[in-house]
């Protein structure tokens, strides 16, 4: 399966585009959407939800085109984790989550052969008799994930499934769906950096509605080769006129002074070697010099 937006366009007022022209296509796999606040990642997800519809552009699943008459074929492919979602308080994770996979038609054993499934995958096996109002954000958002997978959908669309989980279950859940990803198509959204290196090996990065860039993880870490550099410096004032003049990524204090993460088209005017480019030296390039 794969998705196509074509020149989507998506204004809230006039003048204010939330996406702006829009165009790339969501192959099988996981695919990442990485952009800072505000950059229309939400929205973009909104609409390939059906939950919202362009201002202007197409979107197509397959050959099906997102029209309200394809609406109901649509949705039946689909699983969202939206970035909010408030379930049942006064039921249980595991009727929660019954009575969700009755309403989407799911048999009921093979509802219970999939719940026990991903509340393992999950860790929530051992919380499951719990109320959803006695959960912490961090289960909730686990359960909202279990909602998404639960119809075992041909497109996921998720939206930071890892806020507010501890480094652990971020692995887990990053694995969950990595493995989920087989021969379907799920859709990552997020702002932190790592989660996308470790899950998908292609990327669309937006900012302010706009797209930056839309393609492989490689070929985005190659555009930031030779604009990434390690500058050690001994002294504070040092890295303060340092970060005056140009883009800092990260510092590091050590024994013997401060290590420096520059990202700059030009090779900085201070001693300093080029850098092994990570993901997140590259998202800086292309957000910040292009
Ligand atoms: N219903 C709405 N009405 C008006 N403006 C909106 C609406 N929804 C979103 N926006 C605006 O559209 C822009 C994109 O918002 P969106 O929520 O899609 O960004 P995002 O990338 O998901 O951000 P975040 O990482 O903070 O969740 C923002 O400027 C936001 O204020």
């Amino acid at each position: 399966m794969s998705v196509r937006l074509e020149n989507v366009t998506v204004a809230f007022q006039k003048n204010v585009k939330a996406l702006d022209d829009v165009s790339f296509t969501i192959p099988s796999g996981v695919y990442g959407l990485l952009g800072e606040n505000g950059a229309g990642k939400t929205t973009l997800m909104r609409v390939l939800a059906t939950l919202l519809k362009p201002s202007s552009g197409d979107v197509l699943m397959n050959h099906l085109v997102y029209r309200e008459n394809n609406y109901p074929s649509i949705q039946k492919k689909i699983g969202y984790l939206p970035q909010e979602l408030s379930l049942y308080p006064n039921l249980t994770v595991r009727e929660c989550l019954e009575y969700l996979g009755g309403l989407s038609g799911i048999p009921k054993d093979e509802c219970k052969k999939r719940l026990d499934y991903y509340l393992e995958k999950t860790s929530l096996e051992e919380h499951q008799k719990k109320k959803m109002k006695q959960l912490s954000g961090g289960m909730k958002r686990r359960v909202g994930l279990i909602q998404a997978l639960l119809n075992e959908p041909e497109f996921l669309i998720v939206d930071e499934p890892t806020t507010g989980l501890d480094p652990e279950e971020r692995i887990r859940i990053r694995n969950l769906l990595v493995e989920f990803a087989v021969g379907r198509t799920v859709l990552f959204s997020t702002h932190v950096v790592e989660d996308l290196a470790a899950t998908c090996s292609q990327l669309t990065v937006l900012k302010k509605g706009k797209m930056l860039y839309s393609g492989s993880v490689k070929e985005l870490l190659k555009r930031a080769e030779g604009h990434t550099w390690i500058c050690r410096m001994e002294e504070e004032a040092q890295v303060r006129s340092l970060e005056q003049k140009y883009r800092v990524s990260s510092k590091q204090i050590q024994e013997d002074g401060m290590t420096v993460r520059v990202i700059s088209s030009e090779k900085p005017d201070v001693p300093c070697s080029p850098a092994k480019v990570t993901l997140e030296d590259a998202y800086i390039y292309v957000s910040n010099f292009q």
